[in-house]
């Protein structure tokens, strides 16, 4: 099929490729000319494992990238992977989109044919028909169920293994209201599930597959917080977190992912995606107590650290390393990471500090020029008085002698991989 996507970041890029490679016609759509430009040179403007050969492959062929909205005219589909980012107060923030939206319409105004527009970006319930749809109507002219028809379909990739994610779904989620646009949805997943070894397909309504994201974020981030809050107990009685969570998990009905206890969830989709939906929850008169707990224990997490190192070092004057400034591992993408916080509160109570992280270093930087960086884990503890670890990049697993630099060995664990040793004060929050 023919099919244009309109925002070339982490999702409209990998899913672009991956579409291609599923045999569809691709056109990328993207105000970024060097986004554009790049692609059109057979490279990905992002780092996803996979997706640099994928883009290699099938630019100039099955895939290619512009900034003229025109190119929808000779699709049948567009699936809009815009950024809806939180606004003061957790409320979704529609300016892309909308504007987006009105570039999509202004374009399909030109086209005499009917044409099926997806919303993949995260929606709160009732966004795709109640503001997308009417946009792209009055700006095209065209007739919502006659010539033009929507449909939602969630994104569950993560970032760090978006292809094999997308390309290997649990589960398809199609939102639609209308034959027509469920079977154009059909006829852009067949050849994906068909590979994928039929992953179950649900084909619901719109608002339902919107609502279907956030429950799915919603509902990971309170596992994680809820693992948190069982491991800030089991911590009071001395009682081995990690052997608690890891027999819940044998439950089926727990399941052992996303119970991995310590200084809690950042990244670009759980924080703005729980703020949103409970913002939107409360606009429609509940109060989502269980969502808003999550985000509490979450926002602890880093509390409760500094009260760890506090117990072996006075922050002010220390020098303090941070381990770990991404706010997962696998990542460069430093977005509401949990170092964040931490950074933030050791600066405010006067400590030296110095980061390290394998990759993300840039990027941190780019956001705290004033604190000092190394370039390795060996060269952050030289001389520091503790060290904080944030992020669970596994070569901080086989961290050893080098912590014999530091000049008071206190290291304060965040992700529960430092492995105890002699001649160390070894301190995990959880
Ligand atoms: N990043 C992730 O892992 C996931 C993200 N999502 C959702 O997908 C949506 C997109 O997220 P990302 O891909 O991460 O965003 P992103 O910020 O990486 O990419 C957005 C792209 O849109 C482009 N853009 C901005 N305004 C535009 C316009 N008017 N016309 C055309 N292009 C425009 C930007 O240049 C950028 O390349 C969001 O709703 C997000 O919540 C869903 C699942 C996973
Ligand atoms: O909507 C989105 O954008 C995406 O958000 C998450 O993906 P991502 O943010 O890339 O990363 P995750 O691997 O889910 O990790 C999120 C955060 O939770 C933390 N985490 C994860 C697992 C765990 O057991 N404990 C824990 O603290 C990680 O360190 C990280 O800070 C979801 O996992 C994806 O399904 C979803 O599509």
């Amino acid at each position: 099929m023919r099919i244009s996507i309109v925002g070339s970041g982490y999702v409209g890029t990998t899913i672009a490729a991956c579409f291609a490679d599923v045999g569809h016609d691709v056109v990328n759509i993207d105000i970024d000319e060097g986004i554009v430009a790049s692609l059109n040179d057979g490279q990905s403007p992002i780092h996803e494992p996979g997706l640099d050969e994928l883009v290699a492959e099938h630019a100039g062929e099955g895939l290619r990238a512009t900034t003229d909205y025109a190119a929808v005219t000779d699709t049948e589909v567009t699936f809009l992977a815009l950024p809806t980012p939180a606004e003061d107060g957790g409320h979704i923030d529609l300016s892309v989109t909308k504007s987006g939206a009105r570039s999509l319409g202004a374009a399909l105004g030109e086209s005499d044919t009917d044409h099926v527009v997806v919303t993949k970006s995260t929606v709160v319930p009732t966004t795709t028909e109640g503001t997308i749809a009417p946009i792209v109507a009055e700006e095209s002219g065209m007739s919502v169920g006659d010539d033009l028809h929507v449909g939602m379909n969630p994104e569950f990739l993560r970032e760090g293994s978006a292809v094999s994610d997308f390309l290997g779904p649990d589960k398809v989620v199609l939102g639609a209201e209308t034959d027509r646009a469920r079977e154009a949805l059909r006829g852009v997943f067949d050849p994906l599930v068909e590979r994928a070894s039929d992953p179950p397909v649900i084909e619901t309504g719109i608002a339902e597959a919107e609502m279907i994201k956030y429950a799915n974020n919603g509902f990971l981030a309170a596992k994680i917080s809820l693992a948190n809050d069982i491991a800030n107990v089991c911590r009071e009685y001395d009682v081995d977190s990690e052997a608690v969570l890891s027999a819940i998990g044998l439950d089926h009905r727990i399941e052992s992912e996303f119970l991995g206890a310590g200084v809690g969830w950042g990244g670009s989709c759980f924080p703005k995606d729980v703020a949103a939906i409970i913002a939107a929850a409360r606009g429609v008169g509940y109060e989502p107590m269980m969502l808003e707990a999550a985000v509490e224990v979450n926002d602890r997490q880093p509390v409760r650290l500094l009260d760890r190192l506090r117990e072996y070092v006075d922050p002010a004057g220390a020098r303090v390393a941070v381990l770990g400034l991404a706010f997962k591992p696998g990542t460069d993408d430093i977005r509401n990471s949990r170092a964040i916080p931490l950074v933030e509160a050791l600066s405010e109570a006067g400590s030296d500090i110095v980061g390290y992280d394998p990759v993300a270093t840039d990027n941190f930087h780019g956001r705290y020029p004033d604190i000092d960086y190394a370039d390795s884990a060996a060269a952050a503890l030289d001389g520091a008085d503790a060290a904080l670890v944030v992020t669970d990049w596994p070569e901080f697993a086989d961290l050893n002698g080098e912590f014999d630099a530091m000049a008071t060995p206190v290291v304060v664990d965040g992700r529960r991989i430092v492995t105890r040793r002699e001649g160390i004060v070894y301190e995990s929050l959880v």
